[in-house]
């Protein structure tokens, strides 16, 4: 099903529930083509969620809430018992491993499992506003934050890496939030978006939401982050997050400790922008997290054609994690974090 997807300010969303099933914005066909699919059974939503056309993790989160609901549906269709239901949701919560927010959105809505359709489905929606509040109050907070710390003389100069704009969350973006709010503010000069390789979310996606905005942009290979960094091109870097754990270390999209690191060494501020509902309080310490692997083709080819040698393999873990102690601040909807600095989320958020 393809139709107009409004894009710009918070209206754009990548999951909408219909009344009976899951609108996603298709991911893996922008910024060429936008289509949204429309999903009504529960293998179509795990594949939707592990193909990345439903992606970034406030997004997964809202697409494995209203997962939930789906799989009622189709148990009513199929004739499922109860036990049967909650395992096809078993499958939703467990379609990729590193954001947390899908186990977390699941949990949350599955404590109204017994109570029925309309519960479930209420449950959902108020998961997804509470994304899209807490991404405006986030965008408020990080602004701030940055206006107070760099951006006293002129517009900023700010680098970001893959996607974390309203097509990654239930609305308005998490880091891509904050330089909304910049930029609505008119406090931007300039976006470096890196590609992202290989999915390239930042040059499908974040520039595609950049453009969408007027935002002046360049995309940039993930290997020119650290020099443009280190060249004094960037005043801040603002990413997003999978999970979050107590010490603050941080899962990210792969090539974000890079980026951290360039901006320890450069002196400037690197930013997490994220949800409470990434931060994982029960995982201690980022080697607690569970980076996944993706196939070995997403490296060795593009738009199917081989671009590696014949026998070379492929590695390719989706994210990578950022010692706390690199991230200047964690910026959620509660305020931020001074994380390198000593305010833990273990201490600060529990
Ligand atoms: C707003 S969370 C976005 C977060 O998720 C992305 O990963 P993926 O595109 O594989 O879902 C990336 O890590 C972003 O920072």
């Amino acid at each position: 099903m393809s139709q107009e997807i409004r894009s710009g300010s918070e209206e754009l969303s990548a999951v909408q529930w219909t009344g009976a099933s899951l609108a996603l914005i298709d991911q893996t066909v922008l910024p060429h083509r936008t289509e949204t699919m429309d999903v009504r059974d529960v293998d179509t939503l795990v594949d939707a969620i592990q193909r990345l056309v439903v992606r970034g993790a406030p997004a997964i989160g809202a697409a494995g809430a209203y997962g939930v609901a789906l799989a009622l549906l189709q148990g009513e269709r199929e004739g499922w018992s109860a036990d049967e239901i909650r395992a096809a949701v078993a499958r939703v919560r467990e379609a990729r491993p590193t954001a947390v927010n899908l186990m977390v959105c699941v949990d949350r809505v599955m404590t109204r499992f017994d109570e029925g359709l309309e519960a479930v489905l209420e449950e959902a929606a108020a998961v997804q506003r509470e994304d899209v509040e807490a991404n405006r109050a986030m965008g408020a907070h990080g602004a701030d934050w940055l206006l107070e710390r760099v951006g006293v003389e002129r517009p900023l100069r700010i680098l970001t890496h893959c996607n974390t704009g309203a097509l990654a969350t239930a609305g308005w973006g998490t880091a891509l939030g904050v330089i909304r709010e910049l930029h609505a503010r008119g406090r931007v000069e300039v976006v470096y978006a890196d590609e992202t390789r290989p999915l390239l979310q930042g040059s499908r996606l974040t520039a595609w939401e950049l453009a969408q905005e007027g935002i002046p942009h360049y995309v940039q290979a993930d290997g020119a982050a650290a020099g443009t960094i280190l060249r004094g091109e960037v005043d801040a870097a603002i990413v997003g997050a999978d999970r979050i754990a107590a010490n603050g270390d941080t899962a990210n999209k792969v090539g974000t400790v890079g980026v951290a690191l360039a901006c320890a060494d450069a002196g400037i501020p690197f930013l997490v922008a994220a949800p409470t509902t990434t931060v994982d309080l029960a995982t201690k310490t980022g080697d607690e997290i569970h980076i996944e692997l993706r196939g070995e083709d997403e490296v060795l080819e593009w738009g199917g054609v081989r671009t590696a040698p014949a026998g070379s393999r492929g590695h390719n873990p989706a994210f990578d994690v950022t010692p706390g102690r690199l991230v200047t601040g964690l910026v959620t909807e509660r305020g931020v974090l001074e994380v390198s600095a000593g305010q833990l989320p273990g201490e600060r958020l529990g």
